[in-house]
């Protein structure tokens, strides 16, 4: 047979295999549409039961119901490619690896699950340790379609007469293949140190390092897809928690669980981890340098020691015909005191209630006709002496708190020796821009959260237990609703992307989320832009504990970029990395990075006929990346271009870049990426391994990179 006939006829002999699997789904469809069917009538019977065995009967059809929406769950995910692989072994046995488990009604195996056990050597199995596999195969599909097969043969000593070998590299087709704006899922194509990953157990601190383009983000991902899977009670239950940099990135991974039938996880970004706020903005790096270091800390809680802006600075009262007086020094003792107990303010309202009626009772004491009971019991009930309470000891928000601190005076009170007269301005200035909280600002306004303690609770409307049953299964019961309680800090795993950007302050607001979790740690150290990795490095380990047992992965293959545009990128990083940390770009296309100069003037207006170019040679995405200063100009540049296809481009900073990707980049004037951020040649390395194809940097310095 020639060598396009052997392939159609593989092809052909996997297309019957998947038929029949995919006549399975439809049966099974079927039969859970059926169980949940029945359990609709359970619990339409149950309602003319007796209580007590209406209790039980309802449990059944929750259960009922919840596993059938789980099964249909799975099987609607997008299943394209839903069979992904063969493995055919030693034994003269032959098992499907696919994005579920699935069995015939005889309970043989059709398909097994990628996250099971049996299904680690599709992934492991090498030439040099073969483990029982002759031949492994992946099949690429479109829809319910074989288009394409792809062979490696790991033990040829062992292939048996008639045992077909076609392709030329799944890896490679994968890689080659146009991006869109959602990263995809790379079930099919895993590599063995990445697999080690993802299989590693749950318990304790796995980290993953590695350079750009290395898998660390997706890797991550299939991890939790694999977790959920071999351990969903634990995990599904409590909740899995994905945080990224930024909604850009969020959104950009947003299919790929999904594409694994996994629509549990939360993913957010760091400007959203506190509930009830959502921050996009960025500061500038000096300002977040400050408001991410552990020093805000004490200023935070100095901050809320303070008089609350407008509180009463006197307090006069009448009481036998007496007044009673407490002046400002008086009062400002009183709250020092009442600081000086461990409970948060929010909680403290009684406290400063007693504090004040004993500071009154000095003023009377001695005084005819006083007596210490009678002035406490009656003056405490007074309704003039609430009034007092309530505006000088308010209950606070975190917000509230934070928006004093625009004032430079009160700031530089609370900030004490802990802050420069210059942080301070910096500071004042940037609350006082009234642009809404930044994402630096998230982290400290968490802080706030927790210092001031959760405001008195006047009723409790809801029971623990019907609490408790709402986090766990949403109250619509067959829809997946994962709505928690806010603040909800027993995730059972906490992800954590570009993890070297954290800030001390955001380590700690991070850690709180995961009282009990394991964790999943990601990032890399070349690509930071904190400046002081030591300060991050040991607020992460008090924030997760450094006793519980830690593994390190280290990614060391760069799937991304084309070899010509690594080359170039690293050469910006040489004084701030060891080659170690540089990962190796495999894949050549032959076509080196164009570095265009330029004169300052023609600079932006060169950057549409840049982008048309590079989208009119890859048929995927483009991105433009610029500094930060630079971004609102080169957005309005392009957007005179009305022809060019917003779906393909997009325009970011340096720091919005983090974790994305793009067929073809344009880096606008690289030496400002440098200079804009403190940590520049980090910011610029990030900039330059965004692209998996064409890469072309303007710029006006004739020299550069040199
Ligand atoms: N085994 C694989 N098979 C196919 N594609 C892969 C594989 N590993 C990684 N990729 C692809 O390589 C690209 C880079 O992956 P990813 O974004 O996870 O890298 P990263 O290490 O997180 O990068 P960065 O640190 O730059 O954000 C993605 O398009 C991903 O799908």
């Amino acid at each position: 047979m020639s060598h396009i006939s052997v392939r159609q006829a593989e092809i052909a002999a996997e297309q019957a295999h998947v038929d029949v699997v995919y006549a399975r789904v439809e049966e099974m469809r079927a039969e859970a549409r059926d169980m949940r069917r029945k359990g609709d009538q359970l619990a339409h019977g149950a309602r003319n039961e007796a209580i007590f065995e209406q209790a039980s009967m309802l449990f059944e059809r929750d259960v009922m119901v919840r596993h059938a929406n789980q099964i249909l769950r799975s099987l609607d995910a997008e299943h394209e490619g839903l069979v992904f692989g063969r493995l055919d072994t030693t034994d003269d046995e032959t098992m499907y690896v696919g994005r579920l488990g699935i069995r015939d009604a005889n309970f043989d195996n059709l398909v097994t699950d990628w996250r099971a056990p049996a299904a680690a050597a599709f992934y492991q199995a090498t030439a040099e340790q073969p483990m029982n596999v002759v031949r492994r195969r992946v099949i690429r599909s479109t829809g319910q379609n074989v288009v394409d097969i792809d062979d490696d043969l790991l033990a040829p000593e062992k292939q048996p007469e008639g045992m077909a070998v076609v392709g030329e590299g799944a890896l490679m087709a994968s890689l080659t293949r146009a991006r869109g704006d959602r990263m995809r899922d790379i079930v099919a194509t895993i590599q063995k140190e990445q697999d080690e990953a993802i299989r590693a157990p749950w318990r304790g601190i796995t980290e993953i390092t590695g350079g750009p383009g290395t898998g660390k983000t997706a890797v991550a991902l299939h991890r939790v897809a694999y977790l959920l899977y071999r351990d969903r009670r634990r995990m599904g239950g409590s909740g899995v928690l994905v945080i990224g940099p930024s909604p850009a990135f969020t959104s950009y991974i947003s299919r790929v669980l999904p594409s694994m039938g996994e629509d549990t996880v939360e993913l957010r970004s760091l400007g959203e981890v506190l509930d009830g706020a959502t921050a996009t903005g960025m500061d500038s790096p000096e300002v977040t340098r400050v408001k991410g270091s552990l020093r805000m800390r004490r200023v935070l809680k100095r901050a809320l020691r303070a008089a609350p802006p407008g509180a009463p600075d006197e307090l006069r009262i009448t009481f036998r015909g007496e007044v009673l007086r407490l002046d400002e020094r008086e009062l400002a003792k009183v709250r020092r005191q009442v600081h000086s107990k461990a409970r948060p303010p929010n909680q403290s309202r009684v406290d400063a209630a007693e504090a004040l009626l004993e500071a009154l009772w000095r003023q009377a004491e001695g005084r005819p006709g006083m007596a210490h009971d009678e002035l406490v019991t009656e003056l405490g009930e007074r309704i003039d002496f609430h009034r007092f309470v309530v505006v000088w000891w308010p209950i606070l928000t975190e917000n509230e708190v934070l928006g004093w601190l625009a004032d430079r005076d009160r700031l530089a009170d609370a900030a004490g020796r802990s802050l420069s007269p210059a942080e301070v301005d910096l500071l004042a200035d940037s609350w006082a821009a009234g642009t809404g909280p930044t994402v630096g600002d998230i982290a400290l306004l968490d802080e706030l959260r927790v210092l001031l303690g959760p405001p008195p609770k006047r009723h409790r409307r809801r029971t623990a237990a019907r609490e408790a049953e709402l986090r766990a299964y949403g109250e619509a019961g067959d829809a997946p609703v994962y709505r928690r309680a806010a603040h909800y800090d027993e995730y059972s795993h906490i992800v954590v992307d570009e993890a070297q950007d954290l800030s001390p302050m955001q380590w700690r607001m991070v850690g709180r989320r995961g009282r009990y979790a394991s964790w999943t740690i990601v990032g890399d150290p070349v690509q930071s832009s904190w400046p002081d990795p030591a300060e991050a490095e040991s607020a992460r380990t008090s924030a997760l504990g450094a006793r519980t047992t830690r593994r390190r992965f280290t990614l060391g293959t760069n799937y991304r970029n084309s070899a010509e545009i690594f080359e170039l990128a690293a050469q910006v990083v040489t004084d701030v990395s060891t080659p170690d940390q540089l990962p190796n770009a495999v894949r050549s296309t032959g076509v080196k990075p164009a570095v265009r100069a330029v004169g300052p003037a023609e600079l932006v207006a060169a950057v549409l006929p840049e982008a048309r170019t590079l989208l009119s040679e890859v048929d995927g995405t483009v991105g433009v990346i610029t500094s930060t200063g630079r971004l609102a100009e080169v957005r309005a540049a392009l957007s005179v271009g009305s022809d060019v296809d917003e779906a393909r481009l997009s325009v970011v900073d340096g720091l919005e870049a983090k974790g994305l990707e793009y067929d073809a980049v344009v880096l606008v004037e690289p030496t400002e990426l440098v200079t804009e951020s403190t940590t520049g040649p980090r910011t610029l390395y990030v900039a330059l391994t965004r692209a998996t194809q064409r890469l072309t940097v303007l710029t006006t310095d004739p020299s550069w990179p040199a």
